[in-house]
Parts: structure tokens; C-alpha cells; sequence
């Protein structure tokens, strides 16, 4: 049985997250029942990861708009209040696309509904939703496959393999992109063992990562984020970093945890592939560079203190940047659902779209 991020139970029409923040120690769920709920939990990261948080977010505004339109017959109204919602929601976290394209999705769906009553604008709504739960699972699996093959094409032979952040189970609806990989590689005998950086300053490595991997019973090691270069110094069995991705702009410029953008340049160092593996609603085909992607900053806190233990010497200045942009010249491969894009002399990414 694989962790489950996300259950959403049809029947009573609930959602429910696993916090994040609580675990490796507690396996606790909490219910999200409208879009200040949904809103609440992807910025606090009880729930994080591009594909989840999307996921969330659509699920979260559509139930909202459910329960709207059980006092609200109109339609047009209906339309609106959902419009508001989802503007509302995208405002959580700015890295990650896959938020705001699900919520332009939903426009869409709003646009394009006939439906007669409130009742009626709101079902699309959650149909839409319910159906990325269920697709995000399928293309991960497409994702975990598409990049194994090509890794296996690339080496001789079972590999050694390095990760960084969360990208599993944990980040999606269901087995996970970058982990996907790590998992397909295993379940071909082509995994000597996996490396998992913890990913300061929330630790999404040692708390999640790690988690996964021993829940999986996975050949994995966890190492800190300052022994990448030493790792594959020392380790010639490294043969691939493979990793995530919050945001892919048009030339294959990568947002991504903090730390990816210096595993990439380790990795060109080191003559380790470099694989980016993302569903095609990570990429943004209207962004040319990733010059112009937003990069979140988190409160000084998380830096400064593990699990509400101060670390750091009070009244430090602290910079906490969630995410980093590896540019595309670093990275080898895009592995998605559709395939794997390679980098030749640059990445022709329009057949994604
Ligand atoms: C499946 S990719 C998830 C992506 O999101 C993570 O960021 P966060 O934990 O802050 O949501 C990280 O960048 C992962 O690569």
C-alpha cells in the first residue's frame, strides 16, 4: 500500500490530507473543506509539492463552491463566487504553476458550463478535480517508466542515484515524479541504492524522503545537503541526479527545491546525468525563461529553528529562499508522462504541449 498525500472519499464528498508537518512521527489527516482551508495548509506546507498542492487547491475550492451552491440556485452567481475562490487560492504559494494552471483550467470549466443551476456549475467544478487526483497517479507511473528506460539507455548496467526535496508519494497524488524514477529503477532491478539529500531548511528529505523510502523498503541512504560533492567524489556508483520540478519555463530553465541548482552544477562537475522529471502541467510554455519565475520566501523561522528548537543565534539576518532555478544548459533530461525531452544544444519542449 502506497502513502497516500491525498484521499478524497466520493461518497461523503470529503478531503482529507495527510500533515505533512507531522510526520516521519505522527501519520495524522485533516480535513479541508473549502478554499480558506486549502489556502491554509499549502502555505503552512501541511500539504506541499506542486502536483499536490494543485490538487488540493482545486479539490478544495471546488467542495467550497458544492457547498455555495447548496443555498445559492443560481448559476451566474455561482460562477462568480467560484471565480473569486480561485483567484483566492492561487495566492497560497507563486513557485509552483501547477496551481495557477489548475485554476485556469477551472475558469474554463466555468466558461464553458450551459448548466442551468448552481448545483449544476459546481459538479463540473469537482468533476474537473476528482479527475486530477486520478490522472496525476497514471502520469506519474508514465513518468517513473519514460525515465528509467532512458536512464537505463544512458548507463550499464544498475545505478546509483541521487535525489534532493520531496518528490514522492508525499508530492503527489501517488508514487511520485522523481521518486517515480527511483522507484520504476527499482522495480526493473536497475537501483543499487538511492541518496537522499534532507533538503534544509524543512528537511523534506529526512522527514518525507526518507520516510518513503523506508516505508518502500528501498536500498536509501540519507545524507545532508553539504556531502552532495563529496557523495559523488566518492562514490563512482553515482551515476544520475534526478529530481523535480515546481515550475519548467519554455527553454527548460528548472524551478526547483533549494539546492537543485548547485546538485546541478556538482552533477556537470562530476559527469553524473542530470534528470528533471515533471507531468506536463509543470511546465509553462508561456514563460521563456526562468529569469522571470517568482522564487517564494519563507519565514525566518523555518531557517532558524527544526520543529520549534531554536538553531540559530537570536537576531540573525536570515535569507530563506524555497526554491532555486537550475538553468537548462545544467540539466541533460526532461522526463514527463509524454516522454523525455533531451537537452541538445538547448530544449525543444513544444511537442508537450
Ligand atoms: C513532485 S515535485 C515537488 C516539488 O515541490 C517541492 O517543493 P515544496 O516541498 O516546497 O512544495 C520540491 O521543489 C519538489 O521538487
Amino acid at each position: 500500500m502506497s502513502l497516500e498525500a491525498i484521499k478524497y472519499d466520493a461518497q461523503s464528498q470529503r478531503l482529507t490530507i495527510l500533515d505533512q508537518l507531522k510526520l516521519p512521527h505522527e501519520s495524522v489527516y485533516v480535513e479541508v473543506k473549502n478554499a480558506q482551508d486549502g489556502h491554509d495548509v499549502i502555505k503552512r506546507m501541511v500539504v506541499r509539492g506542486a502536483p499536490a498542492i494543485a490538487i488540493v487547491g482545486a479539490l478544495a475550492v471546488a467542495l467550497d463552491v458544492v457547498e455555495t451552491a447548496k443555498a445559492e440556485p443560481d448559476a451566474e452567481k455561482v460562477k462568480q463566487y467560484a471565480t473569486e475562490r480561485l483567484k483566492y487560492i492561487v495566492t497560497s504559494r507563486p513557485t509552483a504553476v501547477n496551481l495557477s494552471r489548475a485554476a485556469t483550467d477551472l475558469l474554463s470549466v466555468l466558461a464553458a458550463s450551459s448548466a442551468q443551476s448552481g448545483a449544476g456549475v459546481a459538479n463540473e467544478l469537482l468533476e474537473f478535480a476528482v479527475k486530477m487526483l486520478a490522472d496525476d497517479v497514471a502520469d506519474n507511473k508514465s513518468i517513473g517508466s519514460n525515465g528509467a528506460e532512458w536512464i537505463s539507455k544512458q548507463t550499464d548496467g544498475p545505478v546509483a542515484a541521487v535525489t534532493v526535496c520531496n518528490t514522492g508519494s508525499l508530492a503527489t497524488a501517488g508514487y511520485g515524479t522523481a521518486l517515480g524514477i527511483v522507484r520504476s529503477l527499482h522495480s526493473h532491478n536497475l537501483l543499487k541504492h538511492v541518496y537522499a539529500l534532507e533538503t534544509r531548511p524543512y528537511n523534506q528529505g529526512a522527514r518525507l524522503t526518507a520516510y518513503e523510502l523506508v516505508h518502500d523498503k528501498l536500498p536509501a541512504t540519507l545524507v545532508t545537503d553539504s556531502m552532495a560533492a563529496s557523495l559523488m567524489a566518492r562514490f563512482p556508483d553515482v551515476k544520475v541526479a534526478v529530481v523535480g520540478a515546481d515550475r519548467v519555463a519554455a527553454n527548460g530553465d528548472t524551478a526547483n527545491k533549494i539546492g537543485t541548482y548547485q546538485l546541478a552544477v556538482l552533477a556537470k562537475f562530476h559527469g553524473v546525468k542530470f534528470i528533471v522529471a515533471a507531468p506536463t502541467t509543470s511546465i509553462d510554455f508561456e514563460m521563456r525563461s526562468g529569469a522571470e519565475i517568482v522564487i517564494e520566501e519563507r519565514p525566518a523561522e523555518e531557517l532558524t529553528s527544526v520543529q520549534g528548537v531554536a538553531v540559530a543565534a537570536p537576531g540573525i539576518g536570515v535569507w530563506n529562499p524555497a526554491f532555486d532555478v537550475t538553468p537548462a544548459n545544467l540539466i541533460d533530461a526532461i522526463v514527463t508522462e509524454k516522454g523525455v525531452v533531451e537537452n541538445k544544444n538547448g530544449f525543444d519542449l513544444t511537442f508537450l504541449k
